[in-house]
Formats: structure tokens, C-alpha cells, sequence
């Protein structure tokens, strides 16, 4: 296993590019440090695959350098890489069987054939197909079929590293969950480097360690969950991780005072530095209250969500949502207020720093 890391990496799938919306992917500078569990979390659209095989080497980037280890490895095969790859969809010999499938990258590989048959039989269990062992595997379910794909991913313990492209879009959910729990597991015990591609907010958070966030061709935030959640660096991190999303307000601010149209919200600190450009106050409903005093608000709808309710109302003309507890009447003159620990400061999408 290694770090993975980049240096100014881009990538252009047309010729001669000069504007930022060239590149698929802009400039990527980051590390995936070695054993870590990373899901790249992204709509579609947004260079996730792209990424991906740039890592596997399925495609060579147009500009920058890409290194295991340290060592740069920008220009050498997928073989050489010595990555396992999982893609959406299986690929698996059909005339072999379960074992045979996955024996066979390890025999490929010169490697002892009772290491062979320990590794093998260790996979199965992971998988949960030891029973199916012998059967051939055109005779399996397409969800089975995918486990022998993500068994043959799991089975080599020299790779650098384990890419996973959408693997469970086949996979009925309820065993998306146990295979998600179960690779959870895995990386847990071996420490496998682990590079998980999904548009499913989910998905990412369950399996991730750190999950990387990419909109439009960049990576905008690399972080636990929690860190997504409580600090989102980007106003997309903001609106795509959460349900409901982090609520979005154009603000002027001066000083500690954010203005909206007429009304002023204190922020926790003043910036220490406001580029020019939109500014927007962000706070998650979480941290959003309908009460009696605060900002005036219309509340246009009310949705009961089980353990609480989801209050959409409108604030100088702009939709936002509220938390409110099952059992909290609403005011008739409702009003809102944010909790000073949520409050977010965006300039031109970017998070600012507020206070000393
Ligand atoms: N072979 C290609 N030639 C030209 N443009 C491409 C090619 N592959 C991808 N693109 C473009 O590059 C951008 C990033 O695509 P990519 O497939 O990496 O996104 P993604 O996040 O994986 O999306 P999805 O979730 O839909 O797979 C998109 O604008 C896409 O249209």
C-alpha cells in the first residue's frame, strides 16, 4: 500500500486547452495517505471516474504529475501500478469457477499455491460464498457475480492500492448495506488503501474515513464526515452533504454585522479578510430556529420527517429550512434565528475565517 499523491494534476480530454472549463479536472494537489478509506463524493459530471483512472492508469493526465509512495508513476501502465480495480459492473470469467476467479489473479502472479488457497478461501468467507465455491460462475446472480468482483479486488495483498468505481449499483439494497459494512470491515483489518467513487451521499459517509468532495473538475473538500458536516470549506460541500442542505443567504457585511436586506445577523467574529466579490451567509437547519423574535419569515410548509419536522419558510423572498422538534408549536408571527455555532461565512463559495 502507499500514499497516493498529486502534484498540479489536470486533465483535458480536448486538445489546446486555455479556459478553466477545458480541464475536466483542475488542479489537484492533494494526498491520499496510505491506508486510508476515501470515497470521492461528486454529481455526475463532476471528473470522479476521471480522477480515478488517472490513479489507475487507464488515462494519462494532460498536465501534472501523479506518485505512490513519492515515486512518480504519471506515465507507467495499470500493470506496473500494481493498483485492484472494482468496476460497476462485473467482470468475472464466466466457464471458471467462484474459486478458480479469484486463484487465478494470485496464480497470474507467480504466487505459492498454498498461500494461494489460504487467500482464496479467506476471500469466500469475506464474500459469503463459500458454499458456492465449486459452481461455475455464468450460474451465479448478478449481485453474486459482483461479489466474486469485489473478491478479486480483495484478494491480492501486494496492491497499492483498492479502486472501486460505483460497485454496488447492481447490488439489491439490502445487501448494498452488508457489503458496504463488510468492506468497512476489511479496511479495518488489513488497512487496504481504499478509493471509493459514488454520487450517493450515503454511500460515501458509511464507508469513508474521509470523504472528497469534487464539483466541477475540483477537489473542494477533503474530510470525515463530521468535518463536512460542522465546517463545510465550499458552499457546495454546504448544499450537497446534509437533507435539507446548508441554507445559502446573500449577505453584505461589515464589520461583526452580515446584512440581509434590512436585517443584520451577528456573526461570531468579524473576517479577517473579505475578497471582493458574493458574499453569503450559510447555516445549516440544524442550526436554523423558528421563534418568536429573530428575522420575520413566511412559513410556506411544514414536513413531518419522524423524529422532527422541517419547517421551508421564506426570508426576504429566499427559501430556507428550520428544524423544529416534533412537538414544538410554531409562533403565529414566526421569526427565525441561527445558533452562533452554525453560522458560515462564503466569499465567492469559498469559507472565510472569522474571528482572531
Ligand atoms: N472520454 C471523454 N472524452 C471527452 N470528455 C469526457 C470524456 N470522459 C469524460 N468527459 C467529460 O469530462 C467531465 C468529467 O467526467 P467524469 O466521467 O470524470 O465525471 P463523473 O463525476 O465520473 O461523472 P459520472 O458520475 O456521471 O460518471 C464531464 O464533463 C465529461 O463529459
Amino acid at each position: 500500500m502507499a500514499e497516493i499523491s498529486f502534484d498540479r494534476l489536470r486533465h483535458a480530454y480536448r486538445p489546446n486547452p486555455q479556459k478553466p472549463e477545458d480541464f475536466a479536472l483542475r488542479e489537484i494537489n492533494h494526498a491520499f495517505r496510505d491506508g486510508g478509506a476515501y470515497a470521492l463524493l461528486g454529481p455526475s459530471g463532476c471528473g470522479k471516474t476521471t480522477l480515478l483512472n488517472i490513479i489507475s492508469g487507464l488515462l494519462e493526465p494532460s498536465h501534472g504529475r501523479l506518485m505512490f509512495g513519492g515515486r512518480d508513476v504519471t506515465h507507467l501502465s495499470t500493470q506496473d501500478r500494481n493498483i485492484a480495480q472494482v468496476f460497476q459492473f462485473p467482470v468475472v470469467y464466466d466457464t471458471m469457477s467462484v474459486y478458480e476467479n479469484l486463484a487465478f489473479p494470485l496464480r497470474n502472479r507467480g504466487v505459492d499455491p498454498a498461500e494461494i488457497d489460504v487467500k482464496v478461501r479467506e476471500t469466500l468467507d469475506m464474500i459469503g460464498l463459500s458454499e458456492r465455491a465449486h459452481r461455475k460462475a455464468r450460474r451465479l446472480t448478478a449481485d453474486q457475480k459482483q461479489k466474486i468482483s469485489l473478491g478479486r479486488g480483495l484478494v491480492r495483498a501486494d496492491v497499492n492500492a483498492i479502486l472501486f468505481d460505483e460497485p454496488l449499483t447492481v447490488i439489491d439494497p439490502h445487501m448494498k448495506w452488508e457489503l458496504r459494512s463488510q468492506l468497512k470491515k476489511l479496511h479495518r483489518r488489513f488497512g487496504y488503501t481504499m478509493i471509493y467513487v459514488t454520487h450517493d451521499q450515503t454511500e460515501a459517509l458509511t464507508f469513508a474515513d474521509e470523504v472528497v468532495v469534487m464539483y466541477e473538475g475540483q477537489v473542494v473538500q477533503i474530510g470525515t464526515p463530521a468535518e463536512l458536516f460542522e465546517r463545510p470549506m465550499h458552499t457546495f460541500v454546504g448544499y450537497f452533504i446534509g437533507s435539507p442542505g446548508m441554507n445559502l443567504m446573500p449577505v453584505e457585511v461589515s464589520g461583526e454585522i452580515a446584512h440581509i436586506g434590512p436585517h443584520a445577523v451577528t456573526l461570531p467574529g468579524a473576517a479577517r479578510s473579505l475578497p471582493a466579490g458574493r458574499t453569503d451567509l450559510g447555516v445549516r437547519p440544524e442550526y436554523t430556529r423558528i421563534s418568536e423574535t429573530g428575522i420575520p419569515v413566511q412559513i410556506r410548509k411544514v414536513e413531518d420527517v419522524g423524529r422532527h419536522r422541517i419547517v421551508r419558510a421564506l426570508l426576504e423572498g429566499r427559501e430556507i429550512a428550520a428544524l423544529a422538534d416534533e412537538s414544538e408549536p410554531l409562533p403565529a408571527t414566526p421569526h427565525v434565528q441561527f445558533l452562533p455555532g452554525g453560522i458560515n461565512l462564503y466569499a465567492n463559495s469559498w469559507r472565510v475565517e472569522l474571528g482572531a
